[in-house]
C-alpha cells in the first residue's frame, strides 16, 4: 500500500489525473446508477432537510390507523396531513419512494407481502441492516447475533439456536415457569394494594410493571438470574435496562434527525468512534447502563461457565449457549466478546417487546370490554378443565397454546417492532404481489433497485393487508383467527413464521426468540385476565403510539414523562 510519503512524492500532474480518473468514475457511476426516482413518492414531499424521515420517526407509528381513528374517517376528511395519505397510499400501492434527507431519494417504504417475503426470507443475506443501524446496534449490544451479517451471523446463530429450542424441546419449560412466577408477583402484588382501597380499584401505569414483570421473566428465564424489579421498583439495574430503550430511540427534533443522516453516511468505524464520544447528557446515560448490562454480562457468563465446570449446567438460555459454544469446533465458537454481547442483545430484543405486546393487548381489552369478558371466560372454562384433570391449580404450556381467542390478533394490530430495516448488499430487483404505476404511468411488477439502497419494512401496514387477513384489517378482531384461520395468508405470498404476520420478521434474521414470547404473553393474558378487571383512564384516551425501535405507549403532551400506559385496575368478580 502507498505510504503517504510515497503518495505526497508523486509528481502534481499525477496527483491531478487520479482525481480526475475518480472524479469521472464518480459520475459515470452516478449517471449509470439504477434510480428509484419514478416510484411514485407521498403526497408530502417533507421538507428539505430531513425529507420524509420525521414521518417516520416523530410521528405515530401508522399514524392513519392508530386506535380509534379510523381509515374511512380519515380518507374522508379534508386537510389531511400530507403523511396520512402518504402512509393511505401504501394500502394502494405496497411501495413507495420516501425523501431522504437534504433532497435525496435515498429509501423506499415497502409493505407489499411479495417484496416483503423476498427481502427477508428469500435473499435475506442479500440484504444487510444498513450501516447506521448497525452502528446503533453495535452501541446497544456489541458484536451481538442483531449486529452480525452473513457467514458471521450463521455462526451466531447456529450457536445460539441450542437455547431458544425447537417446538418439540423442552427448551421452553424453565422460560414458561419464569413467565408464570413473575406474573405471580404482580397479582399478588395488586391484590394487596387492591385490598387496601376502598372501591377495590386502583390506577396503575402498567407499562411500569409489566416491563418489569417482563424483566424478572427474562430474567430468570434466559439467565437463571433475578433482578426482583417486580418487587423492587428502585433497583439500578432493572431501572436502566427498562429505561434504555426510550432513551435511546424516543423521538428527537428535525435537527438531531438531519445530523443522525449525516452520521449515517459516515463510514462504520466513525460512527463508532462518534458513539463513545459524542457529549451530552443522553449518550451518558445510554453509555452508563451499557457499561451496567456489560457487567451484568460478565458476571453472568462466568458463573454460567464455572456451573457447566462443576456438571451443574442447568436449562435456562445461556446455559445451553454456553454448552453449545464449547461443543463447537475453534472456527464455529463465538468469542467471550460475543457472547456478552449476546446477553445485551437478548435484554434488549427480549424485554420491552413481550412486555408491550402484553400492554398493548391490555389497552384493546379496554377498549372492548366486551371481549375481556370473553377473554375471561375462556380462560376461567379452561382453569375448572385444568382443576378437574390435575386437581391442583395452573396452566400447562398446552392449556396456554390451546386459549386461542387473543393471541394472534394483537400481535398483529400492535406489533410492537414496526419498522424493519434494510438495504440491497448488490443490485437487486424487488417483485411486487401487487404493481405499481410509475410516475411515467407505468405498471410495473418489480422494482430494480441499486445496491446501497435502504428499504424501510412496514410490518404494522403488512399486518394490514386485506389479501391475506381479510377485508377489516383496521379493526382489532380476534374472531377473524377463530373463524377463518384456515383461509388467513392463502393465494397470496406471505412470510412464514408465526400466523403470515410480519411481528417476528422472518428469514435468516427472523426473531429466535419468538416461541418464548408468545408463550410469555398468553401466561401474562391468562393470570392477570382471570385475576382482574382492566378499563380505560383519561389518559389511556390520549395513548400515542411511540415509535422508539419497540412501539411504546406514551400519552399525548407528555413525552417527558417517558412510557406510560394508565389503566383502571380492579379484582374481577369469580364467576362470569
Ligand atoms: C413480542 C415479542 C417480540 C417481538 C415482536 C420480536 C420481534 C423481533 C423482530 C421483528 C426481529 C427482527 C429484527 C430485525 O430484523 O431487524 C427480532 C429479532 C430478534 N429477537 Fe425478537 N421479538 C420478541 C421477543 C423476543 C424475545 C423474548 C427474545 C429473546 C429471549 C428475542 C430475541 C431476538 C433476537 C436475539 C433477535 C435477533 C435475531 C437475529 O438477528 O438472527 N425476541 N425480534
Amino acid at each position: 500500500m502507498a505510504s503517504p510519503t510515497s503518495f505526497a512524492s508523486l509528481p502534481v500532474s499525477s496527483v491531478w489525473i487520479l482525481v480526475l480518473v475518480a472524479a469521472t468514475a464518480g459520475v459515470y457511476r452516478w449517471f449509470r446508477r439504477i434510480s428509484i426516482k419514478h416510484i411514485p413518492g407521498p403526497v408530502d414531499e417533507g421538507n428539505f432537510w430531513c425529507g420524509n424521515l420525521p414521518d417516520l420517526l416523530q410521528k405515530q407509528v401508522g399514524e392513519n390507523f392508530a386506535g380509534k381513528r379510523d381509515m374511512a374517517e380519515l380518507l374522508a376528511s379534508k386537510g389531511l396531513l400530507g403523511s396520512v395519505l402518504s402512509f393511505c397510499r401504501l394500502f394502494v400501492e405496497g411501495a413507495v419512494l420516501m425523501d431522504g434527507y437534504l433532497g435525496q431519494e435515498d429509501r423506499l417504504f415497502v409493505c407489499d407481502p411479495k417484496a416483503m417475503q423476498y427481502i427477508l426470507q428469500v435473499s435475506g443475506y442479500r440484504w444487510p441492516k444498513p450501516r447506521e443501524r448497525r452502528a446503533a446496534t453495535y452501541m446497544l449490544a456489541g458484536k451481538a447475533i442483531s449486529f452480525a451479517e452473513g457467514d458471521d451471523h450463521k455462526r451466531h446463530r447456529n450457536v445460539m439456536q441450542p437455547g431458544f429450542g425447537v417446538p418439540e424441546t423442552k427448551a421452553l419449560l424453565p422460560w414458561f415457569s419464569a413467565a408464570a412466577s413473575s406474573v405471580y408477583k404482580i397479582t399478588s402484588q395488586w391484590k394487596d394494594i387492591l385490598s387496601m382501597s376502598a372501591m377495590q380499584s386502583e390506577v396503575f401505569n402498567l407499562y411500569s410493571w409489566v416491563s418489569r414483570g417482563a424483566l424478572d421473566a427474562l430474567g430468570n428465564g434466559a439467565f437463571d438470574h433475578q433482578f426482583n424489579a417486580v418487587n423492587y421498583e428502585k433497583d439500578p439495574v432493572s431501572n436502566a435496562l427498562s429505561n434504555f430503550i426510550f432513551l435511546f430511540f424516543k423521538p428527537t427534533s428535525n435537527g438531531a434527525i438531519l445530523f443522525l443522516n449525516f452520521v449515517s453516511t459516515l463510514p462504520f468505524f466513525v460512527q463508532r468512534w462518534l458513539n463513545e464520544k459524542l457529549p451530552g447528557p443522553r449518550m451518558d446515560e445510554i453509555r452508563r447502563t451499557r457499561r451496567l448490562a456489560t457487567e451484568l454480562a460478565n458476571e453472568l457468563v462466568h458463573s454460567k461457565v464455572r456451573e457447566l465446570r462443576d456438571g451443574e449446567g442447568k436449562a435456562d438460555v445461556m446455559s445451553l449457549l454456553v454448552k453449545a459454544n464449547l461443543s463447537e469446533n475453534e472456527r464455529g465458537r463465538l468469542t467471550e466478546e460475543e457472547i456478552h454481547s449476546q446477553i445485551r442483545a437478548i435484554f434488549v430484543a427480549g424485554h420491552e417487546t413481550t412486555a408491550n405486546s402484553v400492554g398493548w393487548a391490555l389497552l384493546e381489552l379496554c377498549r372492548h370490554p366486551e371481549m375481556q369478558k370473553r377473554l375471561r371466560r375462556e380462560i376461567r372454562a379452561k382453569e375448572r378443565e385444568v382443576r378437574a384433570r390435575n386437581g391442583v391449580e395452573g396452566f400447562s404450556v398446552m392449556d396456554l397454546e390451546s386459549m386461542e381467542y387473543l393471541n394472534a390478533e394483537t400481535l398483529r394490530f400492535h406489533p410492537v417492532t414496526p419498522v424493519l430495516y434494510r438495504e440491497a448488499g448488490e443490485d437487486d430487483c424487488i417483485p411486487l404481489y401487487k404493481p405499481i404505476i410509475t410516475t411515467h404511468g407505468e405498471t410495473i411488477t418489480e422494482i430494480p433497485v441499486a445496491k446501497g439502497t435502504k428499504v424501510t419494512l412496514s410490518v404494522a401496514t403488512y399486518n394490514r393487508t386485506k389479501e391475506i387477513f381479510g377485508e377489516d384489517t383496521d379493526s382489532f378482531n380476534p374472531d377473524r383467527w377463530l373463524n377463518q384461520s384456515q383461509k388467513i395468508g392463502q393465494g397470496v405470498p406471505s412470510l412464514n413464521l408465526y400466523a403470515n404476520l410480519a411481528t417476528f420478521s422472518a428469514g435468516v434474521k427472523s426473531c429466535i426468540g419468538w416461541r418464548f414470547a408468545v408463550l410469555e404473553f398468553q401466561c401474562f393474558l391468562a393470570e392477570l385476565i382471570s385475576n382482574f378487571e382492566f378499563s380505560l383512564t383519561k389518559e389511556s384516551e390520549r395513548i400515542r403510539r411511540e415509535p422508539c425501535l419497540v412501539m411504546l405507549p406514551t400519552v399525548e403532551d407528555e413525552l417527558d414523562k417517558g412510557p406510560q400506559l394508565i389503566l383502571k385496575v380492579s379484582v374481577s368478580e369469580k364467576e362470569q
